[in-house]
C-alpha cells in the first residue's frame, strides 16, 4: 500500500489513443470513477490522453488539459502508474509500451498485431521492470478468454482451442449461409453495415484471426507462438457452392482459428496452429455463432469442453476487457505485486502445416461412366488417405462426387486433390474444404 514510505492516495492512468476503443476507455474511466475507486481501493485518476490531433472530433469529452500529441512524453512522466495502449499497430505502440514499462508503469494493451509479432520482447521488458502487461482485449474483445487460459485453466492440460475470433468474417459467412449470397455481395453488405472496413484485407484474409491464434496458442500451450508460425488462409475464395455443399452435409462454413497439441514421433507434443475456412457440423456449439459474434471452444484434459461466447469487437465491449485488466493491474500496483508473467516453459515446437492432421471435403464433377468412382477412390488410396463417405449425384453425362476423408496429413490431402485435378475423367474439382469439429 505504499509508494516509498507514503500510502498511495490514487493511481494515475495515461491512455494512448482515443479512437473507437480509447474513447470508450476514457468514457468508462470518467463515468465509473466512483465504482472503480471502490473496487481498486483508491481513485483511478486519468492524467493524460495521447491523441494524434488535438482538434479531432471524438466520441467522448476529454478536458483539454488532459490531451497531448506527445505520447512519448506522456509515458515518460514520473507520475504515471498505469498506461493503456490503444493506438494499435507495431510502431510507435511497441516503443511506447517498452518506455512505459522501463519507466515503472504497468501496461494494459488491446494490440493483438504487436503481441503476435513481438510479444516476447514485451513480456521480457515487463518481467525486467517487475510490472504487469495485460491484454485481455486483444483476443475476442469483451469475451474473457485469456484470463481463463492464464489463470482458471492453469492447473489443467489444454489440448485444443477452436475459435471464431473475427467478427467481420463470421458476419460474411453467416450471410452467405442464410441467404445463399456470394462472397462479394456478403462483403458489400458487411461494409454497408460498418462491420467490414473499406480495406477489409486484415479481416478477410485471416491476418487478424492469425494474430489472435498465435496469442491463444502461446497461452494454451505455454510456448512462444508468433503470427509467422500460423498457417493462414482467408475466406475470399469461399464460394456460394462451398456453402451449399456444407449445407448438404449438415455443416456450416466458419473461419476457424485452430490451436492443437499433436503428438510427434519422438513422443513429445508439438503445437499446430492454423486459420482457415472449414466446415463444421451444425450440431457443434460453434455452428450457432451468428452474425459478428465471436466464440472460443476449449478442450482440456480435466475440465472437458468449455465454450466462451460474446461480442468480439466494438468500442464499448473491447473497453470492458481493457477496464477489467486495468482494475487488476491497479490492485496489483496497490499491493506491490504483479500477476503471472509469460509462461513459455514448455517450449513446444510448431508443426509445419503439411504434418497437421485434418479431414477434407472434396466435391468433384466427373464423367458418369464405369470405373470413375474406382479411379477417384484409388487417387485417395495412393496417398494413404482413407475415405469416410462418398455421395454421388447424377447429372446426365456428368456426375458430382462428394468425398469426405478420414483424418490424414494436410500434405497427403493436398497431394490427393492435385492428383484429382490432373485426371482426364475429372472435369472439375469444385470445392475443397477442411472439415473440423469432430474427433476421429
Ligand atoms: N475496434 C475494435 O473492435 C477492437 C477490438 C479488439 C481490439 N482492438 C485493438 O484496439 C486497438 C485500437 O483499435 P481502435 O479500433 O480503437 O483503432 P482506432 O483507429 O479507432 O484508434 C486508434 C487511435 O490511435 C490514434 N493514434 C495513432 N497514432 C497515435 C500516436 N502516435 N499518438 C496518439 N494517438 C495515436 C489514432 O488517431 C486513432 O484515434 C488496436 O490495437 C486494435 O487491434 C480493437
Ligand atoms: N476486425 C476485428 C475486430 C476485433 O479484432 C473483427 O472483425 O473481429
Ligand atoms: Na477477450
Amino acid at each position: 500500500m505504499t509508494e516509498g514510505d507514503k500510502p498511495r492516495t490514487s493511481l494515475r492512468v495515461a491512455v494512448l489513443g482515443c479512437g473507437s476503443v480509447g474513447s470508450q476507455v476514457v468514457r468508462l474511466l470518467q463515468e465509473q470513477a466512483g465504482d472503480l475507486a471502490a473496487r481498486v481501493g483508491v481513485p483511478v485518476e486519468l492524467v493524460g490522453v495521447a491523441v494524434r490531433r488535438l482538434d479531432a472530433a471524438r466520441e467522448v469529452e476529454v478536458a483539454a488539459g488532459l490531451l497531448t500529441t506527445d505520447a512519448a512524453g506522456l509515458v515518460a512522466r514520473d507520475d504515471v502508474d498505469l498506461v493503456v495502449e490503444v493506438i494499435g499497430g507495431i510502431e510507435p505502440a511497441r516503443s511506447l509500451i517498452l518506455s512505459a514499462l522501463e519507466n515503472g508503469a504497468s501496461v494494459v494493451t488491446a494490440n493483438k498485431a504487436l503481441l503476435a509479432e513481438d510479444g516476447p520482447t514485451l513480456f521480457e521488458a515487463a518481467a525486467k521492470a517487475d510490472r504487469d502487461l495485460y491484454y485481455e482485449a486483444a483476443v475476442a474483445g469483451a469475451i474473457p478468454i485469456l484470463r481463463p487460459l492464464r489463470e482458471s485453466l492453469a492447473g489443467d492440460r489444454v489440448t485444443r482451442v477452436l475459435g471464431i475470433v473475427n467478427g467481420t468474417t463470421n458476419f460474411i459467412l453467416d450471410k452467405m449461409d442464410s441467404s445463399g449470397a456470394g462472397f462479394t455481395e456478403a462483403l458489400e453488405e458487411a461494409q454497408d453495415l460498418g462491420y467490414a472496413e473499406a480495406d477489409p484485407t486484415a479481416d478477410v484474409e485471416g491476418f487478424d484471426a492469425a494474430a489472435k491464434a498465435a496469442i491463444l496458442a502461446s497461452l494454451a500451450f505455454h510456448s512462444r507462438v508468433t503470427a509467422a508460425d500460423v498457417h493462414r488462409e482467408g475466406i475470399s475464395e469461399v464460394t456460394a457452392a462451398d456453402v451449399q455443399s456444407a449445407r448438404d452435409m449438415g455443416c456450416v462454413v466458419k473461419l476457424l482459428a485452430i490451436c492443437e497439441l499433436r503428438p510427434t514421433e519422438n513422443g513429445d507434443d508439438a503445437v499446430a496452429v492454423r486459420v482457415h475456412p472449414a466446415m463444421i457440423p451444425r450440431s457443434h456449439p460453434l455452428a450457432s455463432v451468428r452474425e459478428a459474434y465471436n466464440a472460443v471452444f476449449v478442450e482440456s484434459q480435466a475440465a472437458g469442453q468449455l465454450m466462451f461466447y460474446g461480442p468480439g469487437a466494438g468500442g464499448a465491449p473491447t473497453a470492458s476487457a481493457v477496464l477489467g485488466d486495468l482494475v487488476t493491474v491497479a490492485r496489483n500496483r496497490l499491493g506491490d505485486t504483479r500477476g503471472a508473467g509469460e509462461s513459455a516453459y514448455a517450449d513446444r515446437a510448431v508443426l509445419p502445416m503439411g504434418e497437421t492432421r485434418t479431414r477434407y471435403h472434396v466435391a468433384i464433377d466427373v464423367d458418369d461412366k464405369a470405373g470413375v468412382l474406382a479411379a477417384v477412390a484409388l487417387a485417395f488410396a495412393e496417398q494413404g488417405v482413407s475415405i469416410q463417405t462418398v455421395r454421388q449425384e447424377g447429372r446426365g453425362a456428368e456426375a458430382q462426387l462428394v468425398v469426405v476423408s478420414h483424418e490424414a496429413t494436410d500434405a497427403q490431402l493436398s497431394a490427393t486433390v492435385e492428383h484429382l485435378r490432373g485426371m482426364d475423367m475429372v472435369r472439375e474439382v469444385t470445392s475443397v474444404m477442411r472439415v473440423e469439429g469432430e474427433q476421429e
